[in-house]
């Protein structure tokens, strides 16, 4: 894109102009922060310990991250229950087989495992949703590519609404069939948007490969991103699983309660589900795996002694007095607002980080994530005068993972939306199966009521 072809004008006139109402906006809106105490406002919709609102109910997974003794919260080891299973067990389960994603959408959406035969036509149900025409490729997807796959993704779903003969129609019936249709097709939709991104943005050769019935989603995501279309049995297997451990987490969490709030409106599945990836994107959420990414790019360069703890931990607290890497202050892949002594799934997509860095050379690397984990755990507790412990989340290994699976990482953020749309969809048929009420929250008015003053009158 060259910058004939951005949209605002950058004018002197329009840059003094612009400078001005930024001031004005900058002499309003900024709230007392005692405020917030006097009217005991739940910020970020948690109580004073930090415990999320209870704002619904779920079947669909089970997030542990504490025990209550006597009412008192006490942090315990992470757990997480799919429908009930525990994702250990459902990882251990599937063991050496394929198609685990497929099984645990299943789970997700139906409320049990499937039977052999289930599966079977799951399978088929799956592959047949997930042809994109070639009109909806050649006209959306490589139209106006993005730079940002999620916002592609955003783009594409919320157009294939022009694509739906029934989109209105929010009954369960026909929100299923969206839903599994977005499921099947996302996959697709990611990595031709970053083809399409690589071609048109940074001049290389435009691959666009079909994806091939009987491969498993998480072999056809390699099969369509590689040039060659060649990977190993652990290559997928490691995909598959990662895939299977980003599916679902709750209803509370950002993304599935956006799935939550936009759907109780009663408005489509296009738009409920664009508002999840929108909301997914964000660095704090599923936008943290790229961050990680940067920031350990970041420690690379900055740490000449990788072994040397010390050193880590200086850089570290650099980080945090927002002085290093992007100066938010944020440590990414680090922290939950459930988890406490430890995230199951960090610990799994660790075991798989240990066993791909030994085949593939990165040893040094996973050590210094090691280091890394122990003492930024540490550190946020201390710098931020925290009790409970800090522990390192899903997204802390996701994106070495990824890049020792010669994923790009233009893809890192939009993996997670093609394994969580799963339960973004599980979430909305459970809204529209219980008739929720549409959510709506209170805000307290804090300002004061003024007089108008016609325009001549005003100073
Ligand atoms: C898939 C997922 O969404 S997993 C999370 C991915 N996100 C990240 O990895 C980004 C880094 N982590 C964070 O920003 C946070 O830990 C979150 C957003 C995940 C959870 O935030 P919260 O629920 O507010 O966590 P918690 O209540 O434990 O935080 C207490 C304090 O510690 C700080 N803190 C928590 N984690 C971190 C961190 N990784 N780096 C620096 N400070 C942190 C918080 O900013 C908070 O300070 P505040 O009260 O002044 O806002
Ligand atoms: O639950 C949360 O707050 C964040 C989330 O989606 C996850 O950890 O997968």
């Amino acid at each position: 894109m060259n910058s004939n072809d951005i949209l605002i004008a950058n004018t002197d006139d329009l840059r003094s102009d612009m400078d001005y109402l930024e001031k004005t906006l900058l002499k309003g809106h900024r709230i007392d922060p005692n405020l917030y105490e006097e009217y005991d406002v739940k910020r970020g919709l948690r109580d004073s310990t930090g415990r999320g609102v209870l704002t619904g109910l779920t079947e669909v997974s089970d997030v542990c991250g504490f025990d209550v003794i006597n009412g008192r919260k006490i942090p315990a080891e992470g757990g997480l229950y799919y429908q009930g299973i525990n994702v250990n067990d459902l990882i251990n389960g599937l063991k050496g087989k394929r198609f685990g994603f497929e099984e645990t959408t299943f789970l997700l959406l139906f409320g049990r495992l499937p039977k052999k035969d289930e599966l079977e036509h799951f399978l088929k149900v799956l592959s047949e949703l997930e042809d994109l025409s070639g009109r909806f490729v050649r006209d959306v997807v490589m139209k106006a590519s993005s730079s940002n796959i999620m916002n592609a993704l955003q783009r594409c779903v919320l157009t294939l609404y022009t694509y739906d003969e029934n989109p209105e129609d929010i009954s369960v019936e026909n929100a299923l069939r969206q839903a599994l249709e977005l499921i099947a097709k996302l996959p697709l939709i990611a990595v031709y948007s970053y083809h399409a991104y690589r071609h048109f943005r940074k001049d290389e050769t435009l691959l666009i490969r079909n994806p091939e019935k009987g491969r498993s989603l998480a072999e056809n995501i390699l099969y369509m991103l590689r040039p060659d279309g060649q990977y190993t049995e652990l290559e997928a297997k490691v995909l598959d699983v990662a895939l299977i451990l980003h599916a679902e987490h709750g209803g509370g969490n950002n993304s599935t309660f956006t799935t939550h709030v936009v759907t109780s409106s009663g408005t489509d599945t296009y738009s409920a589900i664009a508002a999840s990836i929108g909301s997914l994107k964000g660095p704090r959420h599923g936008g943290a795996n790229l961050k990680a990414q940067g920031m350990f790019d970041d420690i690379k360069k900055s740490v000449k002694d990788w072994t040397n703890e010390d050193e880590i931990r200086e850089y570290l607290r650099l980080i945090l007095d927002k002085k290093a890497f992007d100066k938010t202050g944020l440590i990414y892949g680090m922290g939950h607002a459930v988890y406490t002594i430890s995230d199951p799934r960090e610990k799994i997509l660790k075991s798989y980080a240990q066993k791909l860095a030994s085949e593939k050379g990165f040893d040094d690397e996973f050590a210094l994530y090691d280091r890394v984990e122990r003492i930024a755990g540490e550190e946020i507790m201390t710098h931020r005068k925290m009790l409970k412990p800090v522990c390192a989340n899903v997204d802390f290994y996701s994106g070495f993972v990824y890049t020792m699976l010669n994923i790009p990482e233009e893809l890192f953020t939009p993996l997670f939306a093609i394994a969580r749309i799963t339960g973004w969809s599980a979430h909305r048929l459970e809204e529209l199966l219980n008739a929720g009420k549409i959510i709506r929250p209170a805000y307290k008015y804090v300002g004061q009521h003024t007089e108008f003053h016609n325009r001549d009158d005003r100073n």
